[in-house]
């Protein structure tokens, strides 16, 4: 029996150890949750499931060609080089776009859509509705702004009972780190397990108070776990710092001067952040102690300092990326009219020169991706007739407007198609794990946006905004260039001209 037992022994091990190592290949990765009970009639605005999406211009990943592509019950079943070279397919069932542009849907990694809890803000209905309008066909929400903050199984399943049939594009979530579950890591465990596809902190207060701020070591903690389930923490990085004689000059400005909150928020609260995160990361290359896990630093608005050390940290092969916002990239602190509180965000909007350096990072490849951290809230604490930038909640909303903003202010710098597609899908993908979505290629989803990058047209009050509150977002008034006509999601056809399918039929992205 001995001899047996040390025979089977060796024998065993090996097949438990190829066992831990295929599941742990695949950890990573994020399952659909199809729970829909709509017809697909409600689903989609278009009758066919199997159908071809023809256009001169596709953005595939080896870049843009014209032909088409044939979707199949929700997946892209083809890719056929060449225009009006359809092969067997009947006429009804080619939708010709001609010029405008087809596109991998965008996948927004940032959002806080605010339910349940806040749906005075947004909610999961006008959020999605917002983003389907957009072309945003993926958002991943975040833990905070909705009550109670996403920090447990237990509040995740109340988002998620929330979300139910309300839906109309995929939707994933950002579990929260906060100090109660980094001391207690079988509750992070455990959200991790129920699904979140990673989890988010903050360095400085969040102004929600129900979910505190993380010091380094709590992030410490919650990226052993992270190790463990391959997924990313993504981090609001900035750590106050002493002002010095720098309080009194600023309690004396006045709170309707733009500049007067900036000085609140120096570019070295974003570096000091950051400089404790990549003390960190470091541990997160291939061999550290922390392989697996991964540092995702979120809406830069610093292009300096901040940006150099990202850059250090990755070129010694931490696993780290960053991303910012489109209103850090269209907006200058110079240009913000006092007491416009739309304006407020934070980390703050900085100066032109910012702004340049930003969009020069953008373009090289050092910010890896954009998102809109579309953060809303009601006009009472937007405080837009009082003007008092120090009071006004910080926030930007702008969830179903950052194709046309990306693209109207970044074709000035010489951004490309392909790089669009990079920075709004391919890339928020990997960093969600969402495997199956980001790019136009046999076997994926079917999530797509056409649009016209040449279309102008003014956001004013006739234009169909589905925001929430659309009168408190930055970017009304603006003029902007790219026209999204329609959004696929999945194969259905969920925004066309104005309007949206009849029924939510997106689904919720659970991580396993
Ligand atoms: N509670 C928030 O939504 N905060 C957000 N506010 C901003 N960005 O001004 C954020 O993501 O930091
Ligand atoms: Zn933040
Ligand atoms: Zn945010």
């Amino acid at each position: 029996m001995d001899q047996f037992i040390w025979r089977v022994l060796p024998l065993l091990s090996i097949l438990v150890s190829f066992l831990v190592f295929f599941y742990f290949q695949n950890s990573h990765t994020a399952q659909l949750y199809p729970l829909i009970k709509f017809p697909r009639s409600k689903c989609s605005l278009l009758p066919h499931h199997h159908f071809w999406i023809s256009s001169k211009r596709i953005v595939t990943p080896q870049g843009i060609i014209s032909g088409s592509v044939e979707i199949n019950e929700g997946r892209i079943v083809s890719v056929i080089e060449g225009y009006g070279k359809q092969g067997q397919s009947k006429q009804e069932e080619i939708i010709d776009y001609g010029d405008a542009v087809v596109m991998p849907g965008l996948i927004d990694v940032h959002v806080h859509l605010d339910e349940p809890g806040r749906t005075e803000w947004e909610g999961f209905d006008t959020g999605t509705r917002a983003a389907a309008a957009g072309g945003v066909t993926t958002v991943v929400d975040m833990p905070l702004n909705n009550y109670p903050s996403t920090v447990s199984k237990e509040t995740l399943k109340l988002k998620l009972d929330a979300a139910e049939d309300k839906i109309y594009v995929d939707v994933g979530f950002w579990g929260g780190l906060v100090p109660e579950n980094a001391l207690n890591l079988t509750i992070l465990d455990d959200l991790l397990s129920a699904g979140v596809l990673g989890v988010k902190s903050f360095m400085c207060p969040s102004g929600i108070n129900d979910f505190p701020m993380t010091t380094i070591d709590h992030i410490k903690a919650g990226l052993s776990v992270l190790a463990k389930y391959k997924r990313p923490i993504v981090v609001h990085a900035e750590l106050q710092q002493d002002y010095g004689n720098h309080l009194d000059i600023n309690d004396n400005r006045d709170p309707h001067d733009y500049l007067t909150y900036l000085n609140t928020r120096p570019p070295s609260w974003e570096e000091a952040a950051i400089r404790q995160l990549v003390g960190v990361s470091k541990d997160t290359g291939i061999g550290g102690p922390l392989e697996g896990a991964h540092v995702h630093i979120v809406h830069l608005s610093d292009s300096s300092a901040s940006l150099d050390l990202i850059k250090e940290a990755k070129s010694r092969g931490d696993s780290i990326t960053v991303e910012t916002c489109p209103h850090y990239l269209a907006f200058t602190s110079e240009e913000i009219p006092n007491g416009d509180t739309r304006f407020k965000c934070s980390p703050p909007i900085r100066d032109a020169h910012n702004k340049d350096k930003l969009w020069e990072a953008v373009l090289e490849g050092h910010i890896d991706l954009l998102t809109t951290d579309h953060s809303p809230t009601v006009p009472e604490l937007k405080l837009l007739e009082e003007g008092d930038f120090l009071k006004a909640w910080g926030g930007i909303s702008s969830l179903q407007f950052n194709l046309p903003v990306t693209w109207s202010y970044g074709k000035k710098y010489g951004l490309t198609l392909e790089q669009l597609s990079l920075l709004w899908s391919k890339r928020p993908a990997a960093l969600a794990g969402i495997e199956s979505k980001g790019t136009i290629e046999v076997g994926n989803h079917a999530d797509i946006v056409v649009w016209q990058p040449e279309q102008e047209f003014d956001l004013d009050d006739n234009y169909p905004v589905f925001i929430k509150h659309y009168e408190l977002s930055a970017y009304m008034g603006r003029r902007l260039s790219g026209k999204v006509l329609d959004t696929f999601v999945r194969g259905n056809l969920v925004f066309k001209d104005g309007k949206h399918a009849p029924a939510a039929c997106g689904v919720q992205i659970l991580a396993t």
